[in-house]
Parts: C-alpha cells; sequence; structure tokens
C-alpha cells in the first residue's frame, strides 16, 4: 500500500515552536477510546483522515479505533469515514480513503476490566510485529466521557504502555465540574501519566483565528501599542450556536452553557487575548503568561451575570420540550458574565463572555471596542472597534471613520477588511483538530491546557456555578428567550458596560456566505 509522502512540518517563521520536542515520526500507533461515538465520527477520525491525506501522519502510522460496542470492521470504517469532507472530490481522495480504512482497525472492548485491555495489547503487539525498528510509539485518544477517563488512563499505563518508545494521551474536557472535583479528577491522571505525556485538550485552541491572535498582537506594532486600557473601551467574546441542545440533553443538564462554553473555549481565548508578551512561543513560556492573567481575575459576581433558557418558537421545540431533560430544569443554555483583570495593562476594562445555543446566528467572534476619541473636532463620531470572527468564515475586521469623499469633510464609518476567503482563497484552513493532534504528534503542548491553568479558570467559575446550582440557596430562574431569537435582553446587558452598538451610517463587511447569497 502507498503511504503518502511525509511531512515534517516546521513553519520556519516561529522557530522555538517545535525546537525541545519529540516529533513521532514513524513506528507509532494511535489508539482511539470511545471510537464508536459523537467526537470521534465527527471530529477525531475526519482529522486523523485530513493529517493522513496530507501527508503529517507518521510514516506506516496505524490506526486502532476501541469502544464497547460490538461492530463489524466495515461497519466501523463506514461510520468514521462518513464526515470526511468532499470525500467524492477527485480519484486521489476516494483512493485515500481506501488507503486510510487499511491501516484503521477496530476492538471492542471494555473499560473497567483488565481482560479487553490484554486484547488490545495483543492487537498491538500483531500491529507492531512487523516494524523492522525497536521503537514502539503510542498515542492513546481519550474521546470518552469523563466517568471513564480515570479507569482506562490508569488500564492503559499498566497494560499498554509501551517500554520501547514514546507514549501519549490526549483527553477531552469536561476536566471535573468545579474546582474541587477538576483537581480530584486531574489528580488521579497524574498518578498515572505525566505532564510531559498529557495533552489536554480545548479545541479552540486549535482554531486557525485564535492561533492567529499572538500573531496579530505582537508581530503588528500598531496594534501591541494600543492594547490595553488606555485605548480600549470593552471587549465581548461571543458564542452563537442556531441550534439547540436536541439528542444531547440529558448530557447538557449536567454540565450547563458556562461549564460547556464559557469556562474553557472563551476563557482560552480572553487570556491569549489579554496575556503579555511570552519570551519564546515555546509551549511552558506561552502557558506561564496565560496562568498570570488568570491569576489576575477575580471570581466572577453574580450581578454581573446573566442568565437565559430557550423557549419554543419558530417551530422549533423548548429546552424543557425535550424529555431527556428533567421537567423543571433551571440548567441556562445562555450566559453573559463580564469580569475584569486585575493587572496594569487592563485595569477597569469590562471582558463581556457571551455564549447561546439555539440563538438567531451561529457565529463566534471577538469584538474590540475602542474609547472615543477626544471630543472637539468632530461630534457622534464613531468608536473603532476590532473584530475577530472565529467562525464561520474567518476574517479581521477594523471599524475605523474615514473622511466620507466628496468636497466637505464629514467623517463616515467603514473597515479595513481582511475576509480570508478573499485574501486566502488558495489556502486551506485546518481543522482545529488536525491542528491539535498533528502538535500531539510533535510533543508541541503549546495549544494545550496545563493543569494549573484548568486550576485557576476553575476558581474564577466555581462560585457562579455553585450559585446556579443552588448551592448557597435557591437556583436562579434563567431568563425565557426565544429558540433562534439574540437571547434575553442582552443589549441591556452590554450597555451596563459601556458598549456602544454602532448600526447607523455603517454596512458591515460580507464575511459570511449569507452575506453574499444577501447581495
Ligand atoms: N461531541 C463533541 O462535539 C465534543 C465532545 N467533547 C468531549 O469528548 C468526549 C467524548 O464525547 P462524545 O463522543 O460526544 O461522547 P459520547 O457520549 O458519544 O461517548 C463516546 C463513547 O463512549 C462510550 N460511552 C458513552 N457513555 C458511556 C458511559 N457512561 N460509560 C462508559 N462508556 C460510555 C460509548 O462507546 P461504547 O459504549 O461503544 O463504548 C460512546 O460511543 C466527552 O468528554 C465530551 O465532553 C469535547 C468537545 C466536543
Ligand atoms: O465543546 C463544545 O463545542 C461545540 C462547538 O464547537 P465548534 O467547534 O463547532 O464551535 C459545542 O457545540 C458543544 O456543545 C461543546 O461541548
Amino acid at each position: 500500500m502507498s503511504q503518502p509522502q511525509h511531512r515534517h512540518s516546521d513553519s520556519g517563521t516561529i522557530p522555538s515552536m517545535t525546537s525541545v520536542q519529540h516529533e513521532l515520526r514513524d513506528n507509532t500507533i494511535i489508539i482511539v477510546f470511545g471510537a464508536s461515538g459523537d467526537l470521534a465520527k465527527k471530529k477525531t477520525f475526519p482529522a486523523l483522515f485530513g493529517l493522513y491525506r496530507d501527508g503529517y501522519l507518521p510514516k506506516d502510522v496505524k490506526i486502532i479505533g476501541y469502544a464497547r460496542t460490538k461492530m463489524e470492521e466495515v461497519d466501523f470504517h463506514k461510520r468514521v469515514t462518513q464526515y470526511i469532507k468532499n470525500p467524492d472530490e477527485d480519484q486521489e481522495v476516494v483512493a485515500k480513503i481506501d488507503e486510510f480504512k487499511k491501516i484503521s482497525t477496530y476492538i471492542s472492548g471494555g473499560y473497567e476490566d483488565d481482560a479487553s485491555f490484554e486484547n488490545l495489547e495483543s492487537h498491538l503487539k500483531v500491529l507492531e510485529s512487523g516494524r523492522l525498528s525497536k521503537e514502539r510509539n503510542r498515542v492513546f485518544y481519550l474521546a470518552l466521557p469523563p466517568s471513564v477517563f480515570i479507569p482506562v488512563a490508569g488500564r492503559v499505563k499498566k497494560l499498554n504502555y509501551s517500554e520501547d518508545g514514546v507514549n501519549r494521551i490526549i483527553v477531552e474536557k469536561p476536566f471535573g465540574k468545579d474546582l474541587e472535583s477538576s483537581r480530584k479528577l486531574l489528580g488521579s491522571l497524574k498518578q498515572y501519566w505525566t505532564e510531559d505525556e498529557t495533552f489536554r485538550i480545548d479545541h479552540y485552541l486549535g482554531k486557525e483565528m485564535v492561533k492567529n491572535i499572538l500573531v496579530l498582537r505582537f508581530a503588528n506594532i500598531a496594534l501591541s501599542a494600543a492594547w490595553d486600557k488606555n485605548s480600549i473601551s470593552s471587549v465581548q467574546i461571543t458564542f452563537k450556536e442556531e441550534f439547540g441542545t436536541e439528542g444531547r440533553g440529558g448530557y447538557f443538564d449536567e454540565f450547563g452553557i458556562i461549564r460547556d462554553i464559557l469556562q474553557n473555549h472563551l476563557l482560552q481565548v480572553l487570556t491569549v487575548l489579554t496575556m503579555e508578551r511570552p519570551v519564546s512561543f515555546a509551549a511552558e513560556d506561552i502557558r506561564d503568561e496565560k496562568v498570570k492573567v488568570l491569576r489576575a481575575i477575580p471570581p466572577i459576581a453574580k450581578e454581573h451575570t446573566l442568565l437565559g433558557q430557550y423557549v419554543a418558537a419558530n417551530g422549533k421545540p423548548g429546552y424543557l420540550d425535550d424529555n431527556t431533560v428533567p421537567p423543571n430544569s433551571t440548567c441556562p443554555t445562555f450566559a453573559a458574565t463580564t469580569l475584569w483583570i486585575n493587572n496594569p495593562r487592563w485595569e477597569g476594562v469590562p471582558f463581556i463572555l457571551k455564549a447561546g445555543k439555539a440563538m438567531n446566528d451561529a457565529k463566534v467572534e471577538v469584538r474590540i471596542q475602542f474609547k472615543d476619541v477626544t471630543s472637539g473636532i468632530f461630534k457622534d463620531v464613531a468608536r473603532n472597534e476590532l473584530v475577530l470572527r472565529i467562525q464561520p468564515s474567518e476574517s479581521v475586521y477594523l471599524k475605523l471613520n474615514t473622511k466620507m469623499p466628496g468636497l466637505y469633510t464629514r467623517a463616515m464609518p467603514t473597515e479595513m477588511d481582511l475576509t480570508y476567503k478573499r485574501r486566502f482563497a488558495d489556502n486551506k484552513i485546518p481543522e482545529a483538530y488536525e491542528a491539535l493532534i498533528l502538535d500531539a504528534l510533535k510533543g508541541d503542548h503549546s495549544n494545550f491546557v496545563r493543569q494549573d491553568e484548568l486550576d485557576y479558570a476553575w476558581k474564577i467559575f466555581t462560585p457562579i456555578l455553585h450559585w446556579i446550582e443552588g448551592k448557597d440557596g435557591i437556583a436562579p430562574k434563567p431568563s425565557p428567550y426565544p429558540y433562534g431569537s439574540r437571547g434575553p435582553n442582552i443589549d441591556a446587558f452590554v450597555r451596563k458596560y459601556g458598549y456602544i452598538r454602532s448600526s447607523e451610517g455603517y454596512t458591515w463587511p460580507i464575511t459570511t456566505l449569507r452575506d453574499l447569497a444577501n447581495l
């Protein structure tokens, strides 16, 4: 079987990023636990295929899917290749999918009995027996619910750990439900796996535009100079999904929108946006700076939090209409919360994190609103705003005032627009999971979450989570908002923190396909 040409992908432009890690280039098996699940099917396997197709997986790599479900290999292959984008694009892609199936095998087994892991070990040995080198590298990817993290992590260490190579374990959020449970979970994981071997995924750190933040900030003196309380009035980080929790209501109700999105994805974006310049792009330098900024954020106060829960509208069901959700659940499906960073750079600047399911739109963006210009020569001139559109249709645009062309001097709002699909039409934007799996193979922790980062993240959110769950008294009732709306009274909420919504006289740039269709 032909293998793609292998690429060892140091970018060349940011040398310190990959200088000290051990990149797995060959003799490697990737084992995906929970291979029958949603994440494996939608993200992990399509990403593994993308890397395989483009020649980024180690030479002679083998992939094992593992789960309890009994499945024929042919069904497993069908399942894990169904989300590959454009599978029939051309003959080359069709052939690559065939090759990918040949290197991927499936094993069914339990998560809590040694015999299953012994069986896995025998399979690993068979796959490794054909290798000329004695080196045996193993990457264990846990696409599993947290309830089985520890039984699996412990058994893998006991029964499948390679003594003749590198071992790595990749784990997915949620890492606990609050500070105490997170410490317990991570403490147990630490018994078996060192920090160096552990890769905690927050897939937002793999998104192209999130990775772009450090470059935008630190490679542009014009932006660096304005990146503080002297120029910035407020920052909003927004996540919106157009669909509700349909089908995941049981899982979601236990966690809620704050644990699902704010405490991890949005907080990670915030730290990258606000940290000081790291000494280098090495993982520990970056993560040290992230930790410093997290330590400067006091716990969120309930007075600065708005909670919502969607109700039936526009022919769509409400959250409570899902029969996997408890009938009187007060679980928030929308939350907006404001926090502050107590350090000299950011003192007094409100950071508003907002996330909601079943909203009017699907988008994730950062909106940095600058202060007013000194009054005197202009009347009612709009504020500058820098927008980083993380998805969909990645773009960066800066709303700025310009002279309206003509014989009179009048300022009008317009923008400098870097829409990726226009500017980088020929560049493929990697999927977050492709970027992160490749980083894990390279041993680069820069875009993974360190244990102390998590600890500080939970310290910020734990008091508000306990209040929401009624641990301090009666659980607050979230405000209802119609399915497909902008959330409950959100404009009034952001106005409290000084945000001025510019609408009149401003034409929004075309960043999405929907915008294009509306032209
Ligand atoms: N789905 C997504 O988009 C995202 C998921 N994640 C995280 O990734 C992990 C996996 O997610 P996802 O694939 O959606 O989860 P699933 O609920 O689909 O679970 C994955 C697999 O684990 C096994 N499993 C499920 N429940 C249990 C249980 N109670 N005890 C033992 N095994 C169980 C099942 O396999 P079998 O029964 O065949 O063994 C299932 O196919 C989770 O931690 C999730 O929070 C993170 C980001 C996004
Ligand atoms: O972690 C999660 O993320 C997804 C959203 O991911 P995205 O890459 O599509 O933005 C969210 O739907 C899910 O509820 C959450 O668990």
